[in-house]
């Protein structure tokens, strides 16, 4: 698990300004290690448009043996035999999703200890901390947290498979790791790049140069 959340992409159409099937093609080209169909906000696809848009995403991770996972909609996730489940706090509660996706991955959103010991006695497979800096890609995101709370979460649980969102870049990617993070998981550092392939692949070699300076 702590391996697949190196690079964790997260993305809807609304996230993409060109074909989200191209975006993801060329992510995956460029490495990274998980995905998350999170589609959401304004303009977001509904019902049957989102369920096709969510069918081709799946198939070209399928291709490439990257595990596909949808956020919030666990009906959505069931249907398609996604490889799991992403939920909030203020989403389906983690014991009951976890209930009815039986062994597929569950992660969930965190932002303090407490609400991580609480994910991990409903079993859940890692946990999502952040916004550790400011988001532009989340209308209700929270206050960011910062690096303190990645060391304050890794001191008292060492071995919590932890992953890392909000406002993560290039620049940031490395001390993110450093701070006890087992990967990040971004949305504009590659849905807004340029050239999309090249920034995975950047993004990939920090997070992997940086764990394995840290033995991890
Ligand atoms: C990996 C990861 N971590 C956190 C979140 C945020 O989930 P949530 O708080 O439920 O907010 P929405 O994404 O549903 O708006 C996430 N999606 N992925
Ligand atoms: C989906 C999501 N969840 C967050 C949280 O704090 O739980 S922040 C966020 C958006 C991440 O996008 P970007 O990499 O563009 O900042
Ligand atoms: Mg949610």
């Amino acid at each position: 698990m702590k391996q697949m959340l190196s690079l964790y992409f997260v993305m809807g159409s609304v996230d993409c300004t060109k074909d989200p099937l191209a975006v993801l093609d060329e992510a995956i080209e460029g490495g990274i290690t998980m995905f998350q169909f999170r589609e959401k906000g304004k303009g977001a696809l509904k019902g049957v448009e989102k369920y096709r848009l969510a069918e081709k995403l799946l198939e070209r991770c399928r291709a490439r043996n990257i595990p596909f996972i949808v956020n919030d909609d666990v009906e959505l996730a069931i249907a398609l035999q996604a490889d799991g489940v992403h939920v909030g706090q203020e989403d389906e509660a983690a014991e009951r999703v976890r209930d009815r996706i039986g062994n597929k991955y569950l992660g969930v959103s965190v932002h303090n200890l407490t609400e991580v010991k609480k994910a991990l006695a409903a079993h859940a497979d890692y946990v999502g901390l952040g916004p550790i800096f400011p988001t532009v890609s989340k209308e209700d995101a929270k206050q960011a947290c910062g690096l303190t709370m990645i060391k304050h979460i890794r001191a008292h649980e060492k071995h919590v498979p932890l992953v890392a969102i909000g406002g993560i870049t290039q620049q940031t990617a490395k001390p993110v790791i450093e701070a006890g993070a087992d990967g990040i998981a971004v949305i504009s550092a590659i849905c807004r790049a340029e050239h999309i392939c090249e920034q995975t692949k950047r993004l990939y070699e920090i997070v992997m140069r940086t764990k394995q300076k840290g033995g991890r």
